[in-house]
């Protein structure tokens, strides 16, 4: 569904709530449906021009729909959802044409021929119910990776964000800190009147310091959510020839790394994305860790070193029968090329064949049962850097409330008030309560047109 420059000549305009936008909803080629969706003020005037008399809101009526010298572009179901209650707030309409390119194609230009309707920009849709009020920002992003997702966990995470879970927790932690700010200020408004602010300033203080608890608690979450919104890393590694490169291969299910008998043929770090069991996993072949004076190859082997330490699993890998070297700490020890020699694995190793495949179930099997223990059984609650980065300034607004000023802010409430303002600010950000237009554009540029 990302922009398709073949799709329509675009009457381009900068993102402003006043324009009609249309957009091909579904992705494009051939399929049985293409869905077009239409919102904004000039909807009814698209659907009567297309289509003829306006159908009845929210019933899907068959029409022939036709461009503006009276040619017919297909017959049609089209549906019409009245402003307000609407997925933008807006006048929203679909058109459920017949599915192929040339037909979307025809009635895309049929429609932004139209004066005061244009192609929508990406999330330009979602954007409006935002500012509609329809979805809070947390469950804009949950679209936008409902869409992305490519896993099951990363599927079940989405819906969770989607059904408002964030949102409501960010919104709750607002509305109490807000209480206390509303507390502190009346003290501000009323401390020339005895030994009142004494009164308020312990409750406020106290809200602060459980939701910064609070906060700390979903901040130490092992950046689970983001993990899984971006898949877990695991490096392969070890010594050359050791046989990194062919059980990527292997586990990737295709040719992806140059395999040789030559010690040292991985140089670059390979990639390779996969589902383990509803996990999102990336695969990452790197170069043999060896001492190595040619430049290329030192080079290679600092970018494995530098993947291994940000790895969340490391397969170390050492051929069968070989002294096998230090293994990092915590990496899953694989004895390699075990159709090579009869000799069972020691302990604490699991022993595969790529060539064979024997052992590799098991492997996948300890792989995931390792990324589940970091996953845990709590659900994460963030799922973006920029999730964390709010709640970190939010948490640290309320450190300066409860601990380096307790004593302070008894003298100086203005400077409690402050700190509480910059802990509200900061988890508005989240839901887009706060300095929305920066946020917004970045967020949804990264959608794609007709969402
Ligand atoms: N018999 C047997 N040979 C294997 C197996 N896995 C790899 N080999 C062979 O071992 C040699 C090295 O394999 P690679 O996959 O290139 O090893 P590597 O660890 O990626 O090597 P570098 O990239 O040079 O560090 C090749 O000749 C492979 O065919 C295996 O399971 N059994
Ligand atoms: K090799
Ligand atoms: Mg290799």
């Amino acid at each position: 569904m990302y922009f398709s420059a073949a799709v329509i000549h675009v009457k381009h305009t900068v993102a402003h709530g006043g324009d009609t936008i249309c957009a091909l909803a579904t992705a494009p080629g051939r399929a049985a449906l293409a869905v077009v969706r239409i919102s904004g003020t000039r909807t009814r005037f698209a659907l009567e021009t297309l289509a003829g008399a306006l159908p009845h809101p929210r019933q899907m009526s068959l029409r022939r729909l036709r461009d503006g010298q009276g040619n017919v572009l297909d017959t049609a179901l089209v549906v019409l959802f009245p402003c307000p209650a609407s997925a933008t707030g807006e006048d929203l309409a679909e058109l459920h044409l017949h599915g192929g390119t040339g037909v979307s194609a025809a009635v895309m230009a049929a429609l932004t021929s139209l004066s005061g309707i244009r192609l929508a920009e990406p999330g330009e849709f979602t954007r409006r119910a935002v500012l509609a009020g329809k979805l809070d920002l947390t469950e804009a992003e949950a679209i936008a990776d409902l869409v992305e997702a490519e896993t099951e966990s990363q599927r079940r995470q989405a819906v969770r964000q989607l059904g408002g879970e964030l949102g409501r927790r960010i919104g709750d932690w607002r509305e109490r800190l807000l209480g206390a700010l509303a507390l502190v200020e009346a003290d501000l408004d009323f401390s020339d009147e005895g030994d009142v602010g004494d009164d308020l300033l312990g409750p406020a203080l106290a809200e602060a310091i459980s939701i910064r608890i609070q906060i700390e608690s979903t901040l130490n979450d092992n950046r689970i959510g983001e993990r899984l919104r971006d898949g877990f890393t695991v490096v392969i590694a070890g010594p050359p020839n050791a046989g990194k490169s062919t059980l990527l291969n292997h586990l990737a299910g295709r040719d992806v790394a140059i395999v040789s008998p030559f010690p040292g043929t991985t140089r670059d770090v390979l990639e390779v994305r996969c589902d383990l069991g509803g996990l999102p996993i990336t695969l990452i072949d790197t170069a043999g860790v060896r001492d190595s004076h040619e430049p290329i190859e030192r080079e290679g082997i600092r970018r494995a070193a530098a993947r291994m330490s940000e790895a969340d699993l490391v397969l170390w890998l050492a051929a069968a029968g070989e002294a096998s070297a230090d293994s990092p700490s915590g990496a899953l020890k694989v004895r390699t090329k075990s159709d090579l020699v009869s000799a069972s694995p020691s302990l604490g190793e699991i022993s595969v064949s790529a060539l064979t495949g024997a052992g590799v179930t098991d492997l996948l099997g300890e792989i995931e049962q390792q990324l589940r223990a970091l996953v845990g059984a709590e659900p994460a609650l963030i799922t973006r850097d920029r999730h964390r980065r709010a709640l970190e300034d939010c948490r640290a607004a309320l450190l300066r409330v409860c601990e380096g000023r307790v004593k302070a802010a008894r003298e100086y409430p203005e400077l409690l008030a402050q700190d509480l303002r910059d802990a509200v600010q900061a988890l508005g950000r989240i839901t887009g309560h706060v300095g929305a237009e920066e946020v917004l554009d970045r967020i949804f540029s990264s959608f794609c047109i007709g969402k």
